[in-house]
């Protein structure tokens, strides 16, 4: 198989809370596509290291770890559980805690060249929506279709409020906004693969837009480049 017959990717990027996986299995269930969520292999990765004891910013360790990750996915409809080790993370796994922890392990070159490949594994027939900080610049370079989704600070951080409070979470707005902030301004200003749009993504800014607008939108991209 050449490059150019390899299945069609729309590679979503964006910061915390933009919109990015809402919108990815929206266009997952609208297309039929295969979805990888690279957010959960770097969360697995800080739990994981967590667990056995392993600092987050020891790249030879951490690196390691995450080639080895005993992760597994399991879809059954709308539900979806995400163990590790054979240990149901699901609702951990999507705390800010959590997510602070894969943003440090995040920021390792050997880490992220350690989840290289079992990211660009999941580039299968009949595409591949991708959601991340580095799937349009570092993982699918060559997708056909790249967005760039973001909204206001603000927004994003009563979004991830609503959506905590929702799962029954016990969070402030005003610590949560200082926590996304923080790991926004890890991912952006790390030196490898930061959070940036790719040259040729779409930024679209959500701030305001209802999520129905947004994936109407990013269907019109993936309709209009690929028919
Ligand atoms: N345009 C929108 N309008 C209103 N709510 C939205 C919009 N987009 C997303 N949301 C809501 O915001 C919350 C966060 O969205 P989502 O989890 O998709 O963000 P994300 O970009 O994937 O974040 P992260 O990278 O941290 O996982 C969800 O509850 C989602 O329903
Ligand atoms: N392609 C990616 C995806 C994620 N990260 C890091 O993981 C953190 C958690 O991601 P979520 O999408 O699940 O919120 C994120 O803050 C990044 O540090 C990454 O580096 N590259």
């Amino acid at each position: 198989m050449t490059e150019t017959d390899l299945p069609p990717v729309l590679a979503i990027d964006g910061p915390s809370g933009a919109g990015k996986g809402t919108v990815a299995k929206a266009v997952v269930r609208a297309l039929g596509w295969h979805f990888l969520d690279s957010g959960a292999l770097y969360r697995l990765t800080g739990l994981y290291c967590q667990r056995q004891g392993v600092a987050p910013d020891d790249a030879r360790r951490a690196a390691e770890l995450a080639a080895v990750l005993p992760a597994e996915f399991q879809v059954a409809g709308e539900a979806e559980r995400i163990l590790l080790d054979g240990d149901d993370v699901s609702t951990e796994l999507r705390t800010e805690t959590t997510g602070a922890l894969a943003s440090q392990v995040a920021a390792l070159q050997a880490v992220r060249d350690a989840l290289l490949q079992r990211q660009r594994d999941f580039r299968r027939c009949p595409g591949l929506v991708a959601d991340g900080r580095d799937m349009g610049t570092v993982v699918f370079p060559d997708a056909p279709v790249k967005v760039f989704l973001t909204a206001s600070a603000e927004e994003r951080a009563r979004r991830r409020y609503n959506q905590l409070k929702e799962q029954g979470a016990d969070v402030s707005l005003a610590s949560l906004s200082e926590e996304i902030a923080e790991r926004d301004r890890r991912d952006a200003s790390r030196t490898t693969a930061p959070l940036k749009p790719a040259p040729d993504a779409e930024y679209l800014d959500t701030t305001g837009l209802d999520i129905e607008t947004v994936i109407e939108r990013v269907l019109a991209q993936v309709r209009g480049r690929l028919g």
